[in-house]
């Protein structure tokens, strides 16, 4: 059975980022993820997340200094040296809340050196965080202009090169229909490879349920072939957060 946590970037804005975590539970799920907690000391999350019995699911990898900085930069060859320095840091902090998964975010960049860099990154982070469960996330262009990992294919090419057990995928839904059009066609070609799932209606980025992608399609294909990781909501609330979680029911 997959379980279900709370994006808590998006999800519970309403509320200080601390009171997030005991309102994910109040509202039944089972773990949160968080794109870039570095903001907040970690003992501060983990009060929390021993607190309600939370388990910390998901955060991005690098940068620490995420507010207006590059959506990362393991692709970006010109920042090879500081993706080391963040990695480290990254890992440390992951390894402290306990996080089930990393995000290694690509950046933006382009071309034959980009990719080359971006397997060198990964590479070298799979066999330096042997205990940490790492992920590789496709982003759709629209929404992140210039973002290197904008394929299916191209993910699923570089974790079959590098083939460490630790280096998998994070199936974004929402992505997935914007890159692709075709939500379970992908999920059947790479499901293989997933390590994390994430959901987020089309258009508008809101709640899973009511839009183009047919959720409970896709729940149910998850369901039928067994697929036991977490499902994150990760998604725009169209009002406030607790009206709209008919989806994890
Ligand atoms: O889908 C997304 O946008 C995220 O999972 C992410 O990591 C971007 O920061
Ligand atoms: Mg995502």
């Amino acid at each position: 059975m997959p379980r279900f946590a709370a994006n808590l970037t998006l999800l519970f804005t309403e509320l200080p980022f601390l009171d997030r975590f005991e309102a994910a539970r109040a509202a039944g799920f089972d773990g949160v993820e968080v794109l870039f907690p570095y903001d907040c000391p970690a003992p501060q999350i983990l009060e929390r997340l021993d607190r309600t019995g939370l388990a910390m699911v998901l955060m991005n990898c690098p940068p620490p200094n995420y507010a207006d900085g590059p959506r990362g930069f393991a692709a970006v060859p010109a920042a090879e040296a500081r993706f080391r320095t963040d990695f480290r840091r990254a890992a440390r902090y992951a390894a402290t809340l306990g996080a089930k998964h990393l995000h290694i975010m690509a950046g933006a960049a382009e071309g034959e050196a980009a990719r080359a860099c971006f397997v060198r990154n990964l590479a070298w982070a799979a066999q330096s965080a042997p205990r940490l469960s790492l992920t590789i996330e496709p982003i759709n262009g629209q929404d992140m202009p210039g973002y290197f990992l904008q394929d299916f294919g191209l993910a699923a090419e570089i974790l079959e090169r590098i083939g460490a057990p630790n280096l998998r995928l994070q199936f974004d839904a929402y992505h997935a229909h914007r890159l692709t059009g075709d939500v379970l066609g992908t999920w059947d070609r790479v499901r293989h490879l997933v390590a994390h799932v994430q959901v987020g209606g089309f258009p508008g980025r809101h709640e899973p349920l009511g839009g183009e992608i047919d959720y409970p399609a896709f729940f149910a294909r998850l369901k039928a072939q067994g697929y036991a990781g977490w499902i994150s909501g990760e998604y725009h609330p169209a009002g406030a957060t607790r009206d709209g979680l008919a989806w994890i029911r």
